[in-house]
């Protein structure tokens, strides 16, 4: 790609390994899970999310999605148990999601696309920073939620009313005390493997725990995801949509089931 990856006919998830290989690698993400095909594993443990609303700090269209970012300098928002040993810290969150409702989600279960799926970004404080966990084999926790059209979600809300503030590539605002705890649906139940990060650089550093259960988001509310511009102030607009990868070869890797 002769510039920046994208979503584009001409800079899209099928052209990306010309800059990053590793896109044909052993352990790319997204993944198809099939539910029957997923191993019950009683060893699994419960998954102990603790996160601290005051360490949320800003939105950010980086001109593939937004994020919020966190301060990640302590130990005070974490993702520990599960199928992870050790302390994992909270570094941001995101999503992805389609120009329309029949796409949008990276994960697929028995081929089913979710219009919209949430990632919140966790790095294992056994290295120093999150750019140095993002290369190592153990570095990330990445956990997947998905967003079913259903009732409007009032907890989404407070992340959706702050989009008009950063609608070009690049703009960014404060964003303090949101606990996103408040996005997780009722059941920590979750489907776990080992993976990639799903843009470039397509890391194999992640460990995925997709939880089963969605929460719901309405056509209004995916609407104001849709609102988003992937290009800059100035720049002929153009919708943020159809930010996703499509599901990758699984290669052999088994996906583990927390329940039964
Ligand atoms: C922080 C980060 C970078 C790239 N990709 C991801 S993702 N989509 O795998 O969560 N997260
Ligand atoms: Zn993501």
């Amino acid at each position: 790609m002769s510039h920046g990856w994208g979503y584009g006919p001409t800079n899209g998830p099928d052209k990306w390994e010309e800059d990053f290989p590793v896109a044909n690698g052993p352990r790319q993400s997204p993944i198809n899970i099939v539910p029957k095909e997923a191993q019950y594993d009683s060893t699994l443990k419960v998954l102990k999310l603790k996160y601290d609303p005051s360490n949320s700090n800003g939105i950010l269209n980086n001109g593939h999605s937004f994020q919020v970012d966190f301060v990640d300098d302590t130990d005070s928002s974490t993702l520990t148990g599960g199928p992870i040993s050790g302390t994992y810290r909270l570094k941001q969150f995101h999503f992805h999601w389609g120009a329309s409702d029949d796409r949008g989600s990276e994960h697929t279960v028995n081929g089913i696309n979710f219009p919209c799926e949430l990632h919140l970004v966790h790095w294992n404080t056994k290295y120093p920073s999150f750019g140095e966990a993002a290369s190592q084999p153990d570095g990330l926790a990445v956990v997947g939620v998905f967003l079913k059209i259903g009732a409007a979600n009032p907890r989404l809300q407070k992340v959706l009313d702050a989009l008009d503030a950063i609608k070009t590539k690049g703009k960014q605002t404060t964003f303090p005390n949101f606990d996103p705890k408040t996005l997780l649906p009722g059941s920590l139940h979750y489907w776990t493997y080992d993976g990639s990060l799903t843009t470039p650089p397509l890391l194999e550093s992640v460990t995925w725990i997709v939880l089963k259960e969605p929460i719901s988001v309405s056509p209004a509310q995916m609407a104001k995801f849709r609102s988003l511009l992937f290009t800059g102030e100035g720049e002929s607009p153009c919708c943020m949509a159809d930010n996703y990868r499509p599901p990758q070869p699984l290669k052999g890797r088994k996906v583990r089931a927390s329940f039964k």
